[in-house]
């Protein structure tokens, strides 16, 4: 089964190739049998439906609502048609255009997104930029004089020598075009980590990936795109008008985006193409009641269908056949190197407090490589907020944490994973809208680059991480989507994902809570092995001490937020202080 792999994928971007050839032939040749009206709804609503693509990646696929599409799209069409009012009619200036239309959105599109994605930022606040976006660049335009033409806009420049048939074809193969690469990036494993972002970004950045960079990133390369609809709606539409750069319009792309169906790429176009269509055909004949028509549909849409017409296509998903599953492969393990002669972890005097409340109190600890370390206390002592302040450089209120040496005061969790800290955590945090494979291969990822064109037929881990699979029998569900996984499968999956990162000190919070005595005891064979013969660390939160107590080499009691015990496993349980905490005493 496994081989067939490969054969599937290709078979499958056969088929996507065949559809795009057909699309750009049915584009070549509808205008011999549209009218002239036809034409120019359909060419102008086919450059929305390039927008739609975008507002559907960052929407859809990456969790991104964004109203702000409309700005880059402005911009695009106002460099274009300001170069050739202003600068120069022919064609080089027009070659310029496009250059200027490209560029332009992709700079302001890299500083708004910098703006908007800083480390803690929310979804709502990326949500209330790309509104305010289109606001600011509209009063640009208005602010131009007769650089941008005010209110009035550009109209009269020269353009492309096109008739109305050349445009249509022009804009309907850039449209397959577009619609082709979008479908092929997000079905790449590159593509799979916009989803693994929307699903669980706490996650994508504990498996030390930088997601404010790829959020960025991905504005800037789609605002290109949206210039790229700008300099054709210039074109074609010889006139560039304040309003194709509002809010209002980035608002429509948004509710197209939502009729069609959002994370579908094909909705989307479906829907701006259909609903542009549709609005032209009503506003010429219910000049007053279109638009409460179109409000309509849009509400009694929503209702009926909340994924949009593109659910109307769900049937046909039962004919595809399961995804692929990858090749198991054992990877190499890069042992990290290890400079000097510092511990792997220590904490000096880490406190921490919640306002008044002091949850963490002159913290002190320190774990040698092969160590598997149980940090146990009763409810509320303090010990996921201690993993935190090991895994996040803003956490802590007081004291110093040095992994290797290095102090981590100030780095944000991506940096500290990539200084070898895996943490996993209480709730198992995995990508509820992926399927076991494409989770391992996100933990992966800070490794070896994905492909932004293919999905990959293997898959390359550790041979610690294939040992977990194996043992849990997840190395049989490779194509299981997460979300029919059972709650202690999930667990297994999240600690092969932080197993495969390949870290020196793996952090666990209760890994076994709600398992099996099975489970139980496959993952303490893990940890066992992962320690005592692979020479990782683990920092391990339990409240079972009969486990803590068969698989520690140490065990540290934290009580009230105060380390109280550190020792061997028979200093700690014979520990007085222990046994009162544990009867239900030890409060002060
Ligand atoms: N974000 C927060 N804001 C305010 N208080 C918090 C926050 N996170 C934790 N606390 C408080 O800090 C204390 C320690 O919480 P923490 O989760 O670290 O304890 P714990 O030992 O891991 O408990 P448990 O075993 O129940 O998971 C608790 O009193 C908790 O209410």
């Amino acid at each position: 089964m496994t081989g067939a792999a490969p054969a599937v994928r290709r078979r499958r971007g056969l088929v996507l190739l065949a559809l795009a050839i057909v699309a750009c032939a049915v584009m070549l040749l509808a205008p011999a049998v549209l009218d002239r009206f036809s034409l120019n709804v359909l060419t102008r609503s086919m450059i929305f439906a390039m927008l739609a693509i975008t507002v559907d990646l960052l929407w859809g696929f990456t969790g991104i609502l964004t109203f702000g599409q409309a700005a880059f799209f402005g911009i695009g069409a106002y460099a274009t048609a300001m170069i050739l009012t202003h600068v120069g009619d022919s064609a080089p200036y027009l070659a310029l255009g496009l250059l200027a239309a490209v560029v332009l959105p992709m700079i302001v599109g890299a500083a708004v997104g910098w703006l908007t994605f800083y480390p803690g930022s929310s979804a709502f606040y990326a949500t209330i930029i790309s509104l305010v976006v289109p606001i600011v660049v509209t009063q640009l335009i208005y602010s131009g004089g007769t650089w941008t033409g005010s209110s009035s806009g550009l109209v009269g420049y020269w353009g492309m020598p096109l008739s109305l048939e050349g445009y249509f074809r022009l804009v309907g193969v850039v449209l397959v075009v577009i619609t082709f690469a979008a479908l092929v990036f997000v079905r790449s494993d590159a593509g799979r980590l916009l989803t693994a972002i929307r699903n669980n970004e706490t996650r994508c950045a504990y498996l030390g990936l930088n997601t404010q960079r790829i959020k960025i990133l991905l504005t800037a390369a789609l605002a290109g795109v949206t210039g790229i609809a700008g300099f054709l709606y210039a074109n074609a539409s010889g006139v560039v008008a304040p309003e194709n750069a509002g809010f209002v319009f980035g608002t429509e792309l948004v509710v197209w985006t939502a009729l069609g169906g959002r994370g579908t790429i094909v909705g989307p176009v479906l829907g701006a193409v259909g609903i542009g269509y549709l609005s032209a055909e009503l506003s010429g004949d219910l000049p007053f009641l279109w638009q409460l028509l179109i409000g309509s549909l849009f509400v009694l849409v929503i209702i009926v269908m909340p994924n949009g017409l593109a659910a109307l296509a769900a049937p046909l998903k039962a004919w595809r056949r399961a995804a692929p599953v990858p090749a198991l492969v054992a990877v190499p393990t890069a042992p990290r190197e290890r400079t000097g002669t510092a511990p792997l972890l220590v904490m000096e005097q880490v406190a921490k407090s919640y306002g008044s409340q002091k949850v963490l109190d002159d913290v002190t600890l320190t774990v040698e490589p092969g160590e598997l370390v149980s940090l146990v206390g009763p409810n509320g002592a303090g010990k996921t907020t201690l993993m935190r302040c090991m895994t996040d450089g803003s956490a802590a209120s007081g004291g110093t944490v040095k992994i290797n040496g290095t102090s981590i005061a100030g780095m944000l969790p991506d940096e500290i994973v990539a200084r070898g800290i895996g943490r996993k955590f209480q709730v198992a945090s995995v990508f509820e809208d992926l399927n076991v494979a494409e989770c391992l291969r996100m933990a992966r990822a800070s490794h070896h680059a994905p492909s932004l064109v293919t999905a990959s037929d293997t898959l390359g881990l550790p041979q610690s991480a294939i040992d977990i699979l194996r043992l849990t029998g997840l190395d049989r569900m490779l194509a299981t989507p997460v979300s029919l996984l059972s709650h202690g499968q999930k667990q297994s999956l999240e600690l092969a994902m932080v197993v495969a990162l390949e870290p020196e000190l793996i952090l666990l919070d209760e890994p076994t809570a709600g398992l099996t005595k099975t489970e139980r005891t496959t993952i303490g064979t893990v940890l066992r092995t992962l320690t005592a013969e692979r020479g990782m660390a683990a920092i391990l939160v339990e409240h079972d001490l009969d486990f803590v107590r068969e698989i520690s080499s140490r065990i540290v009691v934290l009580h009230q937020g105060r380390l109280v015990v550190d020792g061997t496993v028979e200093e700690a349980v014979n520990a007085d202080i222990v046994k009162k905490i544990y009867s239900g005493g030890g409060h002060d």
